[in-house]
């Protein structure tokens, strides 16, 4: 790793699942950058919606917003596992912008080094790596959601094999910040016996290389109120024959493969906020006094904090697998599938569990348990519903009994 995070800051104590010494000095350093220089705006972020352009900078000068990348085009090239811990501790401080770091990485960037050329690696991932640009990735259309593959924004080619792209994206985070976009657009009718998600292909390019490209409605949103996600349009953008990412037509194959591994990231994030929710009520129970005792000490309190930290610990286990397996070569769908839905589930079902701990007070502003609840919704949702996360598994279920 040739990143300027610093490995001398004094590892923090141990998270729940083991760590070897990188990992813990890399999360120990990130911790303490999270402590001081992120933990204090948060929740005024949250009201503001700012974006935190100086924060997600100086993430970049740390080797966390290319840590995936390897490092001959300027990354950290972490393993996913060390990936996961470091979602999940951004997350337990601030959701949005764990979903700026989690996008960045496992999006764009990960659609360039599953699709990309040498060329295009190196034109642009240095600068993603480095956070000088922000990368989005645009594959949700108003009309196209869970049913990916149909989408409607066309790359027509040109005679001298350039491209001409019509059409709009929506809900693309980075979508207003971003710098770099990967896009994906149908080039070709689908393939007699291929099925409606043949014909889609890849393009990426620099918005400041392109004309035509403007920005449509900014999202307001329930929570992850700081991270930015917003509508693009396409009008004739030309795009130069190198702009195509991976084959073309084949596209949705990379897709799923980029899915995949973004929701490593998306599961990681689910679990961070819910311990972040499950730590602050276990302290708030043990300081609070109703009829003469901490609550914490009615065993109801108790069992529902025995809960949560069996049911997180157990999302951090699925997430685990998930993670060695990508990283082993291996065929990891379904595990990262029943990770994401099973981690999610939990995270939010923890931080609704604190809320109703907290009474009323985990109902206002003061304190930042709502703000968890409110970032955690996203994460049942994005990259993959639950719904799409048990089709995927369910299908797998029914192969393997089937044959
Ligand atoms: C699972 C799904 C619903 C499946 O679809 P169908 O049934 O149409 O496709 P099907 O018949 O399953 O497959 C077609 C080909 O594709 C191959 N393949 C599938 N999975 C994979 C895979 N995992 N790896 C490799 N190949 C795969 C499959 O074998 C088939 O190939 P073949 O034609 O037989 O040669 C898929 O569409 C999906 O997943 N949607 C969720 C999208 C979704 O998650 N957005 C989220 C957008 S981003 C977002 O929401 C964000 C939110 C917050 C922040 C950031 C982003």
């Amino acid at each position: 790793m040739t990143s300027t995070l610093d490995r001398s800051a004094a590892a923090i104590s141990p998270n729940v699942q083991p760590m070897n010494d990188d990992q813990r000095t890399i999360v120990g350093a990130l911790k303490s950058f999270l402590k001081n220089k992120v933990e204090p705006g948060a929740a005024e972020r949250d009201q503001t919606g700012e974006f935190p352009m100086g924060i997600v900078k100086e993430l970049g000068e740390m080797g966390i917003m290319g840590a995936q990348t390897p490092e001959e085009y300027g990354g950290s090239a972490l393993d996913t596992a060390t990936f996961a811990m470091i979602i999940e501790e951004i997350a337990a401080v601030d959701g949005s912008l764990c979903l700026t770091v989690a996008s960045h990485n496992s999006l764009c960037q990960g659609h360039i080094l599953i699709g990309g050329t040498e060329a295009q690696k190196q034109k642009f991932l240095p600068d993603l790596a480095s956070a000088k640009k922000l990368g989005a990735w645009g594959l949700t259309e108003p009309g196209s959601g869970s049913d990916s593959g149909g989408l409607q924004t066309r790359a027509v080619e040109q005679a001298d094999g350039s491209w001409i792209l019509n059409g709009s994206k929506n809900f693309i985070t980075q979508g207003s910040v971003g710098g770099t976009y990967v896009v994906l657009a149908r080039t070709d009718a689908a393939r007699e016996g291929k099925g409606k998600n043949d014909g889609i292909s890849a393009f990426v390019f620099n918005r400041d290389e392109v004309e035509g490209f403007s920005i449509g409605r900014k999202e307001d949103k329930l929570g992850l109120r700081s991270s930015d996600t917003a509508q693009l349009i396409f009008e004739d953008i030309h795009l130069p024959a190198e702009a195509l990412l991976g084959e073309r037509g084949n596209a949705f194959k990379d897709v799923m493969k980029v899915l995949d591994g973004g929701r490593v990231g998306i599961a990681a994030m689910g679990l961070g906020l819910g311990r972040a929710a499950f730590e602050f009520a276990a302290k708030y129970t043990l300081g609070r006094e109703q009829f003469g005792k901490p609550i914490a000490h009615n065993q109801d309190i108790s069992f529902r904090l025995a809960n949560m930290d069996t049911k997180l610990e157990a999302a951090r286990l699925l997430i685990r697998k998930a993670a060695d397996l990508k990283d082993a070569g291996e065929n990891f769908t379904t595990p990262v599938a029943r990770a994401k839905l099973f981690a999610t589930t939990v995270g939010v079902e923890a931080c609704d569990e604190a809320i109703q701990m907290l009474g009323g007070y985990g109902y206002v502003k003061e304190y930042p348990v709502e703000r968890f609840w409110r970032d955690n919704r996203l994460t049942r949702i994005g990259e993959g519903t639950d719904e799409v996360q048990r089709l995927v598994i369910s299908r797998d279920v029914l192969k393997r009994f089937a044959d």
